[in-house]
């Protein structure tokens, strides 16, 4: 006879992969009353000295920050953070125009990308029901049985089994490895022509070089760069430019000579030996876009966080997306009662179009900005988007805040998008024709002195070719 007072035994979830989203995860799933085991190739960052190449500092946002919040983190990693209220957009001439994100309260934040995946390492290790296994590097795994295959740095191998495996190994993940061998999976990876490099901007006499509650943006079409305040009172720059012209670059000189073409006011900043020396310092790196689905194999495997959509950076959504994956999973679970059966099939189902979604907007931004966003422009289209915003707020929401500012599933996001793209285009078309008709009867009904029109006219057509093209 089973007897009944004995605790069901606790379902094994298997968090293949320590890093930002597989430290968060790991919370999730424990906080639930799971068995937690991480596995993570790398020692314990927390005993490394650097954690060397990633970008060091992240855009945080809404998304993440409620991600956060269901774990209990929200308020002790945004107190760590900087908050940035508005982009400071730079102009070649130096001049520096600010551009508010949108009400008081609308502000994203920059964080240290190693310290959050420090504290989310030790805040999942204070679940008693949690276990992490550094130096674990996951080699193979059967969606079969749930049996997993780990080498040591040491050359030893472990094999684990699960009831359930979540791959949370990043863009390159081998988890995902498993799913490229079977049928009816769809899988695209693009890596995009620019390359990123990471600079850094010292303190002047211990205080930030520039004003520090802003995210800098120096947008020059082909080649952008920005700038994200650290609490040690420096910022973190990412230069975006194709390999190609990294390539060009191969002297100190000539890196000067660059920086003061397109980054002028950005060399007594970083300062001239430093530039020199820091841009040879690593290599340019690589951003590549992945698409997949599902993300699920049977009530076995689920791939969460850059394993299931890597994204360009072009929106500072990828940990948001990532982070967010995490709770729209754990919705799920309440859902269905922590039915893998069913929770993994409907966590594809909800999830893909909105991972997707973000990864073409990520794809559409870096396109739009690469093309035509010089700071003119920049600073054009966001003034647009707050005066439409201003006028309409509860109908034209300017996409960015949508994306940033709130929790719109990413795929509904973009389609209102298009939606009021399409109403503003019309409106603007409308009252084009409005005021040719309507300009047109006047011009009849008292023809004007022409010459003294021609002038102000011509010069308001040069403005606006200006602000497409310089
Ligand atoms: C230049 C740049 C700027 C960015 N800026 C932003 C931003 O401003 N805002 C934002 O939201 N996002 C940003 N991102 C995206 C963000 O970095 C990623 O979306 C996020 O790191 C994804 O987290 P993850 O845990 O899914 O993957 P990762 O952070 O890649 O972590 C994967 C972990 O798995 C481990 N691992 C890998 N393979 C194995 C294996 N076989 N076995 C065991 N462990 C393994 C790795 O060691 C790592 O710890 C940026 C990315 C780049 C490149
Ligand atoms: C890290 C991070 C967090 N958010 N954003 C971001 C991205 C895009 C934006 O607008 C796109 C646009 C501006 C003007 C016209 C069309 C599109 C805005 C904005 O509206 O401020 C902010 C970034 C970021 C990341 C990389 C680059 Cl290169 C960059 F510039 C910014």
């Amino acid at each position: 006879e089973e007897s009944t007072d004995r605790p069901t035994k606790k379902k094994v979830v298997a968090v293949v992969g320590g890093g930002l989203v597989g430290a968060l995860n790991a919370c999730f799933f424990a906080k639930r009353g799971f068995d937690v085991k991480v596995f993570e190739t790398r020692e314990d960052i927390r005993q490394a000295k650097i954690v060397k190449g990633r970008s060091i500092n992240l855009a945080l946002s809404h998304r993440g920050r409620q991600a956060l919040n269901h774990v209990g983190m929200e308020d002790k990693i945004v107190s760590q953070g900087i908050p940035m209220h508005a982009r400071m957009i730079h102009s070649l001439s130096g001049k520096q125009s600010p551009i508010p994100y949108g009400k008081k309260g609308q502000y994203i934040l920059s964080v240290d990308r190693s310290n959050l995946n420090k504290e989310l390492l030790t805040a999942a290790e204070t679940y008693p029901n949690t276990k992490l296994n550094f130096d674990h590097k996951l080699q193979d795994w059967r969606a079969e049985t749930g049996l997993m295959t780990f080498v040591r740095s040491d050359g030893s191998e472990e094999q684990i089994k699960a009831d359930l495996i979540v791959g949370c190994d990043g863009a390159f993940s081998a988890i995902r490895k498993q799913f490229l061998r079977r049928s009816r999976f769809n899988y695209s990876q693009t890596y995009i022509p620019h390359g990123y490099m990471e600079l850094t901007i010292p303190p002047i006499n211990g205080e930030f070089s520039m004003k520090p509650n802003y995210l800098h943006i120096w947008p020059r079409n082909t080649f952008m760069m920005i700038a994200l305040p650290n609490t040690d009172k420096t910022f973190t720059c990412t230069l975006f430019m194709p390999f190609d012209e990294f390539e060009k670059i191969t002297t100190g000189d000539e890196v000067i000579e660059f920086f003061q073409k397109y980054f002028p006011d950005t060399i007594p900043l970083i300062g001239v030996d430093a530039l020199k020396r820091d841009y040879f310092h690593l290599p340019a790196q690589a951003m590549v876009s992945v698409k997949c689905s599902p993300y699920h194999i049977g009530d076995t495997c689920v791939l969460m966080g850059d394993a299931a959509h890597a994204v360009v950076p072009f929106y500072g959504q990828g940990m948001n997306a990532g982070f967010e994956d995490c709770i729209v999973f754990d919705e799920i679970l309440d859902q269905f009662n922590d039915d893998f059966s069913v929770v993994l099939p409907e966590y594809t189902r909800v999830r893909v179009p909105d991972d997707h979604a973000i990864a073409d907007l990520a794809m559409y931004n870096y396109v739009e900005m690469r093309a035509h966003v010089n700071s003119k422009w920049f600073l054009f289209r966001k003034h647009v988007d707050n005066f439409l915003h201003f006028l309409m707020p509860k109908t034209l929401v300017p996409l960015y805040t949508m994306v940033t500012f709130t929790r719109t599933r990413y795929h509904q996001a973009l389609e209102r998008w298009k939606w009021q793209d399409k109403m503003i285009n019309r409106g603007l078309l409308f009252s084009a024709t409005g005021a040719v008709f309507g300009g047109s009867y006047l011009l009849i009904k008292n023809p004007p002195d022409i010459d003294k029109l021609i002038v102000p006219a011509e010069k308001m057509w040069n403005s606006i070719v200006a602000l497409r093209t310089s």
